[in-house]
């Protein structure tokens, strides 16, 4: 159930605005007793991102990338600005509406082998959100995990349901993470650098499961990454963000082939992949 303070007016074409937000960390000193903010980890950030799109958050260690995501995600909460979800207004979202909203938009993380519970085997993982959101009853719930686990890559999904994070490989798990996220059919995926644990032949693979699962059933993806050629290859548009802010923001290619901010300018000098990537996404466009 939504109030209506959580409502407001979107153009359809928008999913998710995030309007001039600032996140300040607070620093306790324990020797005093006292405590201060430190500069903004996200400062004064605004970034639009268009239905069905691959956007691009792009930036270097420190840069405040996990911080926004977190930030969108409701798990931390912003000094200032705003953040809408299609028409939910995320920072008022609590209760019902919060856990609403949490079925629809879902993260991919960055590390396989910390992100997946050791003690859960991979059918109870893959199918906790269901558990969670009270979705379907056993036999439901078992169809539904075997269609996450096939669009991921992880066939016959039967194998895999009674092993452990442990008994699998880093692209194995990886996959695994993938599958939990699609299993509630999220209109909206956040992937915080989802290949940077993996090797590169593994990672053209996950990048290809990604552009399935974004052309098969129109998600976003908010895709964050330190490395442009990555994001080239994925996303249509990117936002490069430095020290806390975007610093430039535009379709893709067109930052590449014509930076604006010396920031850019370095982190393109400094790519040194960027030819590896390039044709995945038509190949797999051809599958
Ligand atoms: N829980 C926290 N408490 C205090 N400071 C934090 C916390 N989380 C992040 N920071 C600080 O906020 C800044 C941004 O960190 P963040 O993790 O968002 O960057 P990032 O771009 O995702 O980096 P990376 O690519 O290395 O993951 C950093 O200076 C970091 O030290």
């Amino acid at each position: 159930m939504i109030s209506d303070q959580d409502r407001i007016q979107s153009p359809a074409d928008i999913i998710l605005r995030v309007e001039n937000v600032v996140k300040a960390y607070e620093m306790r000193h324990f020797s005093f007793g006292g405590s201060h903010k430190t500069s903004p980890a996200v400062d004064n950030v605004t970034i639009r991102i268009n239905r069905g799109e691959a956007f691009g958050l792009v930036g270097g260690s420190g840069s405040g990338k996990t911080t926004l995501a977190r930030l969108i995600l409701k798990l931390e909460r912003f000094d200032a600005g705003a953040i809408h979800f299609e028409d939910l207004n995320v920072g008022k979202l609590k209760g019902p509406s919060l856990k609403s909203f949490r079925r629809k938009i879902q993260m991919i993380p960055q590390d396989p082998y910390q992100s997946l519970n050791p003690y859960f085997s991979i059918f109870e993982t893959v199918a906790e959100p269901l558990v969670i959101h009270r979705i379907g009853d056993d036999k439901a719930r078992r169809r539904i995990v075997e269609n996450a686990m096939v669009l991921s890559g992880l066939t016959p999904a039967a194998d895999y349901y009674d092993r452990y994070p442990h008994q699998l490989s880093g692209g194995q798990r990886q996959r695994v993470a993938i599958a939990r996220a699609v299993v509630l059919e999220p209109q909206f995926i956040i992937a915080d650098e989802p290949t940077s644990m993996l090797d590169a032949s593994i990672s053209i693979a996950v990048f290809k499961l990604l552009h399935t699962i974004k052309r098969r059933h129109n998600v976003t993806f908010l895709f964050i990454t330190h490395d442009l050629a990555a994001a080239r290859h994925f996303c249509e548009r990117i936002a490069v963000m430095h020290r806390g802010k975007i610093i430039e923001t535009g379709a893709t290619e067109k930052i590449i082939g014509n930076p604006q901010a010396p920031y850019t300018k370095a982190l393109i000098a400094a790519q040194p992949r960027f030819v590896s990537f390039r044709n995945i996404g038509k190949e797999s466009a051809k599958k």
